[in-house]
C-alpha cells in the first residue's frame, strides 16, 4: 500500500521512485545551480513581492518539516513579475536543513550545501486552488532562499520561539501577523529555471526563482530547528534533521539569470 510519510521520510529520497515514478522525470528539483552555465536574461523583471502579514494563520510541524501557513482566498500576498506572468498567491513557506551546518539545503550552487533553504510557495491564480494548480506545469513559482551561517537572525527568531508549541509531528499553533518580507534578502537577483515539487508527490509544476544572496542564521538558531521532531507524540523521538532532497540531473534544462 501507500507508504506513511514517515515510511517516505524514512525510506529517504532513494525509494521515492517506486512509489512516485516522476522522481526520475524530466524536470525534476532540487538542482546544482553553476553560475557560469547560467544564462543572463535582460528581458527578465524584478520580483515584486507584496505580502500582507494579516495573512498569516498558523504554523504547523507536518511531519516532514514546519510550515506557516496564510489564507489565500484573495490576492492579500502575492508575487507579480520575476520570470511569471500572471499573479501568484503565498500559500505557505517551509524549510529544509541539515543534522550539522555543513548540509541542508536543497538547491546547491557549484556544489556548496548551505545550511538550510527557504521556500515560499506561491499558486497561479488562473487556476482555482493550490491543489489544481499543483497538477499544471505553470501552476507553482518557489521562491527560494538559501541560510548562511553568521548574525543571529531576530525576524527568524520570532518563527523560532514557537517551536517548543510545534515540537512533535501533527502539532500546530496560530501565528498571525508575520511578514515573510523581513526573510528577504537584500537583492533580489535571482536564478530562475523550470522544476517541480521536492517531496512526493513531486509534482513537475514548479517555476523556481532562487535567490543569489543568502540571509543569516546563527549556528544556535540551526541547533533550534534540529530540536523539532520528525515523529508524534508518543512515538519514539526521531529529530527533524536532513529533510533536504539531493539535487537531481538537470536533464538539458536551462538556468537563467536575472543578473549579469
Ligand atoms: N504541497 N506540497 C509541497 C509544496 C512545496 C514543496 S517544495 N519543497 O518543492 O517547496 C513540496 C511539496
Ligand atoms: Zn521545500
Amino acid at each position: 500500500g501507500r507508504m506513511e510519510p514517515f515510511a517516505t521520510t524514512i525510506l529517504g529520497p532513494d525509494k521515492w521512485s517506486d512509489n512516485f515514478p516522476i522522481a526520475n522525470g524530466p524536470r525534476q528539483s532540487p538542482i546544482d545551480i553553476v553560475p557560469g552555465d547560467a544564462s543572463f536574461d535582460g528581458g527578465l523583471k524584478p520580483l515584486k513581492l507584496k505580502y500582507d502579514p494579516s495573512t498569516c494563520l498558523e504554523i504547523l510541524n507536518n511531519g516532514h518539516s514546519f510550515q506557516v501557513t496564510f489564507v489565500d482566498d484573495t490576492d492579500s500576498s502575492t508575487l507579480t513579475d520575476g520570470p511569471i506572468s500572471g499573479i501568484y498567491r503565498l500559500k505557505q513557506f517551509h524549510f529544509h536543513w541539515g543534522a550539522s551546518d555543513d548540509k541542508g539545503s536543497e538547491h546547491t550552487v557549484a556544489g556548496t550545501k548551505y545550511p538550510a533553504e527557504l521556500h515560499l510557495v506561491h499558486w497561479n491564480t488562473k487556476y482555482a486552488s493550490f491543489g489544481e494548480a499543483a497538477s499544471q506545469p505553470d501552476g507553482l513559482a518557489v521562491v527560494g532562499v538559501f541560510l548562511k551561517i553568521g548574525a543571529e537572525n531576530a525576524n527568524l527568531q520570532k518563527v523560532l520561539d514557537v517551536f517548543d508549541i510545534i515540537r512533535a509531528k501533527g502539532k500546530q499553533t496560530s501565528f498571525a501577523n508575520f511578514d515573510p518580507t523581513t526573510l528577504l534578502p537584500g537583492s533580489l537577483d535571482y536564478w530562475t529555471y523550470d522544476g517541480s515539487l521536492t517531496t512526493p508527490p513531486l509534482l513537475e509544476s514548479v517555476t523556481w526563482i532562487v535567490c543569489k544572496e543568502p540571509i543569516s542564521v546563527s549556528s544556535g538558531q540551526m541547533a533550534k530547528f534540529r530540536s523539532l521532531l520528525f515523529s508524534a507524540e508518543g512515538e519514539p523521538e526521531c529529530c527533524m534533521v536532513d529533510n533536504y532532497r539531493p539535487p537531481q540531473p538537470l536533464k538539458g534544462r536551462a538556468v537563467r539569470a536575472s543578473f549579469k
